[in-house]
């Protein structure tokens, strides 16, 4: 190789720089060796980097950017309300709309359980509460958390008669089929606990989330159904844009998200009960099947 030459970066020296990157050798003995052949230094440095990065993506493929619409009309879960202010279910169920928001897309639902359905799921719940677990970002496990402090546990998908038609109902009600979705939570929180802000979609810059992925996908939809009415606090707060859902009984508020990303303004809370205790359930629906 001569040094007028034009220098460019062939198939060959590409294979040869990755060969020696993965054979151990350190990069001043790959630049020497490329000066000895009569590279020039800076083209050297620039051809090692731009073939190393190369090599890099073919490995570790970058997620894609999430303030880029990667797939433009991604269905999400939405309710059709169409101006109506009471939607009316296959069930006779009737459910009124009373707070919608565009970015981030949020609706506020009326009487989506009655009383006595929230009453039975509190008391079905109640035996099987434990400490509430958040996700572990590394492993992708769970682990008790501060951020986090009510008593939670889940449903089987379909587990009791009451549980089936609550997720009918919500599949209905949000267009989102029943088997994307991930089994009914119920929360207690006692005064004083909360749930610090956060989001509900997996991080994808935290090593655990891939494992978490495989059972269906990200989640691109929450729906929390307050199941009592706390005497104080316990509101479910959007700091990003200054919005407060009162926890009413038989109410809910869904909001949804088509990237895992800030970008969405889905950032919420529980805020701290002040007196009495607030119980939820929460729907977290996934892109694909929950497996
Ligand atoms: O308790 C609330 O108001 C919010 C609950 C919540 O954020 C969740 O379950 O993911
Ligand atoms: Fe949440």
């Amino acid at each position: 190789m001569s040094s007028t030459a034009p220098q460019t970066i062939t198939p060959e020296l590409r294979q040869w720089i990755v060969a020696q990157a993965e054979a151990g050798c350190r990069p001043d003995d790959v630049l020497a060796a490329m000066k000895a052949s009569g590279w020039d230094e800076d083209v050297a440095i620039e051809a090692m980097e731009i073939t190393l990065r190369q090599r890099l993506d073919e490995l570790h493929p970058r997620p894609p950017d999430p303030l880029l619409p990667v797939q433009p009309g991604k269905p999400l879960p939405e309710p059709r309300l169409e101006g109506r202010t009471v939607l009316s279910l296959k069930d006779g169920h009737r459910v009124r709309v009373l707070t919608t928001m565009k970015h981030p897309r949020v609706v506020v639902f009326g009487g989506l359980l009655t009383d006595a359905e929230c009453e039975t799921l509190m008391s079905q719940a109640k035996p099987r509460l434990l400490r509430s677990e958040t996700v572990q970002n590394e492993t992708g496990g769970s682990e008790v958390n501060d951020s986090r402090t009510s008593d939670g546990m889940f449903f089987e998908r379909g587990e009791t008669p009451l549980i089936d038609r609550v997720e009918k109902r919500i599949a209905e009600l949000l267009h989102w089929p029943l088997d994307h979705g991930e089994g009914l939570q119920v929360l207690r929180y006692r005064p004083g606990a909360e749930y610090k802000p956060h989001h509900d979609y997996f991080d994808p810059v935290h090593s655990g989330t891939p494992r978490i992925l495989e059972r269906g996908g990200q989640r691109v939809g929450t729906l929390v159904v307050y199941l009592n009415t706390p005497e104080g606090g316990g509101a479910t707060t959007f700091p990003d844009v200054g919005l407060e859902v009162a926890p009413v009984r038989g109410n809910a508020v869904f909001f949804s998200y088509d990237r895992p990303h800030v970008s969405t303004k889905t950032l919420h809370g529980g805020a701290p009960v002040t007196a009495g205790e607030k119980w939820v359930a929460t729907k977290w629906l996934r892109e694909g099947v929950f497996v």
